[in-house]
């Protein structure tokens, strides 16, 4: 068979490739040295699905550094051993608008505005645990490991390169220190964040660590859990306000997915619940963000639907018939029922509560109830009251255990 039959995803992603790579509008980054030997015209895609399947087109064996695509995941590490607030202590939640090197810190509180520019990563590095720049990286460097399902080593000469210029960087974390948001010394914070953007990843790699997120905090290649469900919630959220600097806004609209980028041309887009997608191409544009690796993304979603405000049509309603037995009327549910799913139900089905019968709701066939929603059918039998012959009016069928909270 021939390959492309054999995935057509691979082909689907090659497709866009192929579209996008006569561009050659942008620059490799040069501001740390030793980025500017790359070769500019690499270009690879990889989409990872929540099942653990990766598709890889063009270069993506291509290694290159990390750089600010460790962003988020370090803020994930960060959010999950410490908890939200802590970690909002010491780094803020609101686009800059600014480009990743601003010199941004909240007049008031002093803290950097988000973990996505390089102040606010920088604080969020600082903030893992132990006192040492090694003890600190040796915890970034296992984390993104296992949202990468490989062991990552460090590019020593980017590491150097960067160490040897990144006097800003330095700057921005004794601003940082002297506000008092800083979890460290200010050299113990930069060179801790320098060996992070320093570890070396390929397109693969970046698919395989944004599917993460995109499954809650499960790798679905190696299915070892790598942060809660909510740390991944909070970290796709920053990226979608933050992940692409002062070209965020522009990017939800017309990418809708929540990504990030690094001056090493990588890409991370994660469409939640689906799939996660790592892109590479060095040439950047004039805010920072791969060039070629935007398009693809763009083109991406554009031709696939991949937009996740894109609108799908009316959901299949959750009734699945509705019948008399007696005084009775039995509705039988089915599918997957979130909050509007159970407002239908309960909206639609109550008017058949009636003098004397009562409204069973049948749960036999549905495969899922949202957490929240499984509260709202949990006090219905209670708000709607009991019959003459005292049961409930509402009366709840359900076999599987489908309305028992996941954590009991
Ligand atoms: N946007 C980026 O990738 C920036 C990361 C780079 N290491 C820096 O701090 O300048």
């Amino acid at each position: 068979m021939a390959a492309e039959l054999r995935d057509p995803v691979r082909r689907m992603l090659e497709s866009v490739l192929d579209d996008v790579r006569p561009l050659n509008a942008g620059e490799v980054a040069s501001y740390i040295p030793e980025l500017a030997i790359v070769d500019p015209d690499r270009l690879g895609a990889a989409l990872a699905s929540t099942h653990g399947v990766v598709h890889e087109a063009g270069d993506c064996d291509a290694t290159f550094t990390i750089q600010s695509v460790s962003k988020p995941f370090v803020f994930a590490l960060a959010v999950d051993a410490l908890g939200l607030v802590e970690v909002n202590r010491h780094v803020g939640l609101e686009p800059s608008g600014e480009p990743f090197n601003a010199i941004s810190l909240e007049a008031t509180t002093g803290r950097p505005l988000n973990p996505m520019i390089n102040a606010g990563a920088i604080v969020t590095t600082s903030l893992m645990r132990g006192d040492t720049a090694e003890e600190k990286f040796a915890l970034v460097q296992a984390g993104l490991g296992k949202f990468a399902g490989r062991d990552l080593s460090v590019d020593e000469d980017v590491f150097s390169s960067e160490a040897s210029t990144g006097d800003r960087n330095r700057a921005l974390a004794y601003l940082t220190r002297s506000a008092g948001t800083l979890g460290s010394t200010a050299d113990v914070a930069t060179t801790a964040y320098f060996r992070q953007c320093s570890l070396t990843v390929n397109a693969r790699d970046l698919a395989i660590m944004a599917a993460t997120l995109a499954t809650g905090g499960v790798n679905p290649v190696t299915d070892e859990r790598v942060i809660s469900e909510d740390a991944a919630r909070w970290t796709m959220a920053v990226m979608t306000s933050c992940g692409m600097y002062d070209a965020s806004g522009d990017w939800l609209v017309r990418v809708g997915l929540p990504a990030k980028s690094g001056v090493g041309g990588g890409i991370a887009a994660v469409q939640p619940g689906q799939f996660g997608i790592g892109t590479f191409s060095p040439r950047l544009d004039a805010r920072g963000n791969s060039a070629r690796g935007v398009a693809t993304l763009e083109l991406l979603s554009e031709r696939h639907g991949l937009h996740m405000l894109q609108h799908h049509g009316a959901p299949l309603s959750p009734i699945a018939s509705l019948e008399r037995e007696g005084a009775d009327t039995i509705a039988v549910l089915r599918g997957e029922i979130f909050f509007a799913g159970a407002e239908e139900v309960l909206t639609r089905l109550t008017p058949f509560v009636g003098d004397s019968g009562c409204l069973v709701l049948d749960f036999s066939e549905v495969t899922r109830v949202g957490e929240g929603s499984k509260r709202v059918f949990a006090a219905a039998p209670g708000l709607v009251g009991t019959a003459p012959d005292g049961r409930a009016r509402v009366v709840v069928r359900d076999p599987e255990g489908v309305l028992r909270p996941s954590d009991s």
